[in-house]
């Protein structure tokens, strides 16, 4: 059984239907990169998926007592309340001096346990969030744009840590990226959604369809840089376009 499956499902935000028509699940171990442009619904669908939100129609079926890490794009920290990495880590819930520094570990940053938060560097905070996300020995690791801010080298090591960290933990991962070029190689399989999902597969599938080279350019070894990807068309909820889109890409070879 798949740890979330949702079928045909429809979000909306008052009178904005922000995603319709879509259909996904999310098996045991696998990563699943969520891309699209900005107001796609790719946020709104993370937030459905874990059930913080509901869907006006559809079903999400989740596993029973499924565990969810969850790393959000950032975190607002107020510079004038002191608190530790490790006190910020205990909160809401008491885990204990070893579980904080076995998760330090494993997220590559243990010398930071008695670092104020408003003193870490983006980079660095990242890595703390992400520590926070695997106290719960999380089945689903859920990440929303959770390298926003950060170089490409540092975006790059962040996702190879997360897929380091799904080999070891043994976690799903379900993350939303503006960064495909960085994340393709850490990806089994990438679902394009504008409301509605638009193309879905693996990196290998995907980067060999037209729908992709129109939607991401036809660069090689990766090099490929999502720029701008217009969708002017409306649809009824079909889960693969066949026709023409229009789309401006630049890809950085
Ligand atoms: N709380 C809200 N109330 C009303 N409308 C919302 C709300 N959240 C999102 N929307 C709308 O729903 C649509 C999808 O937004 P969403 O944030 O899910 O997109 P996104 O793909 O994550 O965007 P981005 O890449 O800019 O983060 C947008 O039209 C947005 O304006």
């Amino acid at each position: 059984m798949p740890l979330i499956d949702a079928q045909n499902i429809e979000i909306r935000h008052g009178a904005t239907r922000a995603v319709f028509g879509v259909s996904l699940s999310i098996e045991a171990g696998e990563i699943v990169t969520i891309v699209g442009p900005n107001g796609s619904g790719k946020s709104t669908l993370l937030r459905a998926l874990i059930g913080a939100i509901p869907t006006s129609s559809g079903t999400i079926k989740r596993a029973p007592n499924l565990r969810v890490g969850y790393v959000p794009q950032k975190l607002h920290v107020d510079p004038t309340l002191p608190m530790t990495v490790r006190r910020f880590l205990n909160l809401p819930r008491h885990v204990g001096a070893k579980a904080v520094r076995v998760a330090l570990t494993r997220t590559g940053v243990q010398e930071l346990d008695k670092k104020q938060i408003s003193a870490l560097s983006g980079g660095q905070l990242q890595r703390v969030l992400l520590a926070r996300a695997i106290l719960n020995d999380p089945q689903v690791l859920v990440l929303d744009e959770a390298t926003q801010g950060l170089d490409q080298p540092g975006s790059a090591d962040f996702y190879r840590l997360i897929e380091a960290l799904r080999d070891e933990i043994g976690c799903a991962v379900l993350m939303v990226s503006h960064e495909l070029h960085v994340v393709m190689s850490a990806t089994d399989r990438v679902i394009c959604l504008n409301g509605h999902i638009c193309c879905e597969g693996t990196p290998a599938v995907v980067t060999a369809t037209e729908a992709y080279r129109e939607l991401f350019g036809t660069g090689t070894g990766g090099a490929l840089a999502l720029y701008r990807h217009d969708h002017d068309h409306a649809h009824s909820g079909d889960q693969a376009c066949t026709h023409d889109h229009h789309h401006e890409h630049e890809a950085a070879e």
